[in-house]
């Protein structure tokens, strides 16, 4: 059975402690019903080689571990095992010398993010829908004192797992993962910077789910959002049909603009849309870690600026705002 008591101490002593109210019986839950793959996933992570990481490196590739700490078999045994929780969308990962090259190439988000940020030093950050936990990882290397992420995806979990079993201690103490929507959150209003990066067009009620990230940001804290848009000024929203770019679970897009106008009218400050980007074909892309489609699946072989449906190909924004 999967142990959360190592986080939900951590929370004890956190200053979100008023969030183990809803959170402890969520996890009992969770673990009553467990998703038909966990216990096979939990023995990948039970069988992975203890091993010392000397070097470890939070930098675009999260490095854990340098070759030269670990043997052929060692490195083996990791590959196979790792392999195990594919598919690897969300980084890349080096761990002692295995190269988990991903679908998506995180750090370029990260890139375009980190300039924007109010100083991580010292805080408690949190990431809805943190995905494998690449960016909680970025979050730590920026400063942050304990950095929590919330996703529901329970491979999204035991792939966290995986990464944080082959970190030093002191870091493994810094950084957890509940597999909770955050829908199930209390309003805690006590997270200096919150991250919520790729999940809003996924959100049925998108204007539920901003005023939700507000009220887990303290005053004075940090929201830091990143979604797909489409062009247009602040009247433009296009919600597609049954499937974008091949997704199905896709409702609102707004314009960078549109998106603006809503968290003002929420009630947040201090807004600014600080990048805009088109998701490039090697940003996302099919690899050894991640066999399936991708990208270029799902755009017009004919014109890579529209989806296969006929929208306009995936453009992505990062908007900050404070509460
Ligand atoms: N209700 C929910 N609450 C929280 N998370 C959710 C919810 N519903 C879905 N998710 C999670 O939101 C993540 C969206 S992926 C972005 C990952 C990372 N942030 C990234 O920016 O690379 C986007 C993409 O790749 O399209 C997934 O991990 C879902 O399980």
């Amino acid at each position: 059975m999967i142990d959360f008591s190592k986080e939900l101490r951590a929370l004890l002593q956190s200053p979100h402690a008023q969030w183990l109210d809803t959170l402890a019986p969520q996890l009992t839950a969770f673990k009553n019903n467990p998703h038909g793959n966990l216990k096979r996933w939990q023995r990948v992570l039970q069988q992975l080689p203890e091993l010392n990481a000397e070097h470890t490196e939070l930098s675009d590739t999260i490095q854990v571990g340098h070759s030269d700490e670990a043997s052929d078999a060692d490195r083996a045994r990791l590959t196979g095992l790792l392999q195990q929780l594919q598919p690897w969308r969300k980084g890349p990962f080096n761990l002692f010398g295995v190269f988990i090259d991903t679908e998506w190439r995180s750090d370029w988000k990260w890139q375009r993010v980190a300039p924007h940020l109010d100083d991580l030093n010292g805080r408690q950050v949190l990431d809805v829908g943190c995905g494998s936990g690449y960016h909680l990882w970025r979050m730590l290397e920026a400063g942050a004192e304990t950095v929590w992420g919330v996703d529901p995806g329970e491979l999204f979990l035991m792939q966290f797992r995986a990464i944080r079993q082959l970190m030093p201690l002191t870091l493994q103490q810094r950084a957890h993962f509940f597999p909770v929507g955050i829908e199930q959150m209390p309003e805690l209003k006590s997270f200096d910077t919150v991250f919520s990066m790729g999940v809003l067009y996924h959100r049925r009620s998108p204007i539920d789910f901003l005023q939700q990230l507000k009220g887990l940001i303290r005053p004075g804290g940090q929201l830091v959002l990143e979604t797909i848009v489409v062009e247009g000024d602040e009247t433009t929203v296009m919600m597609p049909g049954e499937r974008y770019a091949q997704m199905r679970n896709v409702w609102f897009l707004p314009s960078a603009r549109a998106l603006s106008v809503w968290l003002e009218r929420l009630g947040f400050k201090d807004i600014a849309i600080v990048d805009h980007n088109t998701t490039s074909l090697d940003e996302q892309r099919r690899t050894q870690w991640m066999t399936g489609e991708s990208l270029a699946d799902f755009l017009d072989p004919n014109d890579t600026n529209m989806t296969i449906e006929g929208y306009q190909a995936p453009i992505r924004a990062v908007i900050t705002a404070r509460v």
